[in-house]
């Protein structure tokens, strides 16, 4: 029976307060309106940035809510208006929305899109009303995405549709993490043939990171981490170093300074630790060097420096979702993904179905997770 036009109650994880775990219930998905796409999750990476805002550290956290923001899964039904996909269509859930037509997307200067970015960050459709119900309570959604549900209700503009050809398993992590990193060495970045690279965080992001400048033509690449254990993943993706910060005697920034005759080209804070970010940023080249900060930092963490180090030409910027457009550039990184050209099944560590989402949040704690990816449709 069809389910178009019509409220479906599924199965998603809730979070009703921070701090505490997810809960499984019956929630009701209402029907998308105009300019709204209901989505069927198959399947959703859990990130840091769900994490932090469960925590209770993310300014704009507000509960109860339904989490997620690296999803993929097949259109279900289409409000009026909608023409960019279609039933039927397998698409990725885009927390950095691409409406074409606002200052920022016309800018030619940014990915970042303003058209729903204030109802979006208060946990609302672009209405100012939630699709999602519990308990006689409406829910808030996140990210504008929410794909910790077996279905979601997205802007158009918060959707792409590429080839059906990839799995759904592996094209939700393209929802965040890999494609953060990767667009940030291309994109943001954009990392020259040749030059030295430090990344700071050898996590999916830090990983991608590395992807990108490799595919950049970068010379040197190193790997700086806390973690002994993410040695080996950073010269399995291509690393030429690894320095541990805590078997140094000196500010690794001094460390990398000397490594390198001066600094790098370009590093990039992938921990969002700020005191990581400022050495990022004073391991950079004298005169030309660029940092980028990807790192989410909790509310009230501000970074600083000496402006010194701004005035003798580093320079300090950021990135969300790599610098990528969604909906224009998102198709041919799956494309890169199907001819062997990005690497994608690699960054997955750990599996779980729906009713066991939890571990997915412990496994991020544990330091040998690099993505655990949520079956969404298995519950057992
Ligand atoms: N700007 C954007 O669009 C996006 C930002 N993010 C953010 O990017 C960050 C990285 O994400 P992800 O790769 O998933 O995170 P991970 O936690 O998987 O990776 C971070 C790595 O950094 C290590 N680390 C922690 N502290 C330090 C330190 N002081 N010095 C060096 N290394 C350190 C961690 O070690 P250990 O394992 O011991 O913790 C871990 O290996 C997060 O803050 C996330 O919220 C994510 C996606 C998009
Ligand atoms: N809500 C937080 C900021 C969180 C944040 O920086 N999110 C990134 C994406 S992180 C993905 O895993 C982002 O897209 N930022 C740009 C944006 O417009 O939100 C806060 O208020 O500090
Ligand atoms: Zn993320
Ligand atoms: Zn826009």
């Amino acid at each position: 029976m069809s389910t178009v036009g019509k409220t479906i109650t599924c199965k998603a994880a809730v979070a009703w307060e921070s701090g505490q775990p997810l809960s499984i219930e019956d929630i009701e998905v209402l029907p998308p309106r105009a300019h709204e796409v209901r989505v069927k999750i198959y399947y959703t990476g859990v990130c840091h940035t769900d994490a932090y805002t469960l925590s209770g550290k993310d300014p704009e956290g507000a509960f109860p809510i339904v989490l997620g923001h690296e999803g993929a899964g097949i259109v279900e039904s289409v409000g009026e208006g909608v023409d960019n996909v279609k039933v039927g269509d397998h698409v990725v859930a885009l927390y950095t929305p691409e409406c074409k037509e606002c200052k920022f997307c016309k800018s030619g200067k940014t990915n970042l899109c303003g058209k729903i970015r204030a109802t979006q960050g208060r946990g609302v459709m672009p209405d100012g009303t939630s699709r999602f119900r519990c308990k006689g309570e409406d829910l808030l959604h996140f990210m504008g995405t929410s794909t910790f549900s077996q279905y979601t209700v997205l802007a158009d503009i918060s959707v792409v549709a590429i080839t059906p050809e990839a799995k759904m398993d592996r094209t939700c992590l393209l929802g965040c993490g890999i494609t953060t990193g990767y667009g940030a060495a291309v994109v943001t970045a954009g990392v020259e043939k040749g030059s030295s690279v430090a990344v700071f965080g050898a996590g999916c992001v830090g990983l991608s990171v590395i992807q990108g400048a490799i595919r950049c033509g970068a010379g040197r690449i190193i790997v700086v981490d806390t973690n002994q254990r993410k040695e080996e993943w950073a010269i399995k993706f291509g690393a030429t170093d690894f320095v541990n910060p805590s078997k140094i005697d000196k500010p690794i920034q001094e460390h990398l300074i000397e490594m390198t005759d001066g600094g790098l080209d370009y590093t990039f804070d992938c921990t969002g630790v700020v005191s990581v970010m400022r050495a990022a940023l004073e391991a950079c080249h004298k005169g030309w060097g660029q940092s980028i900060v990807i790192g989410v930092a909790a509310a009230g963490q501000e970074i600083s420096t000496r402006p010194f180090q701004l005035v003798t030409g580093r320079v300090w910027k950021g990135c969300a979702f790599g610098g990528i457009k969604g909906r224009t550039q998102l198709p041919a990184l799956v494309d890169d993904y199907m001819t062997g050209k990005l690497k994608v099944d690699e960054f997955i560590t750990h599996r779980e179905n729906l009713n066991n989402i939890n571990n997915a949040f412990e496994q991020m704690k544990a330091g040998d997770c690099i993505r655990c990816v949520v079956d969404m449709q298995k519950l057992e």
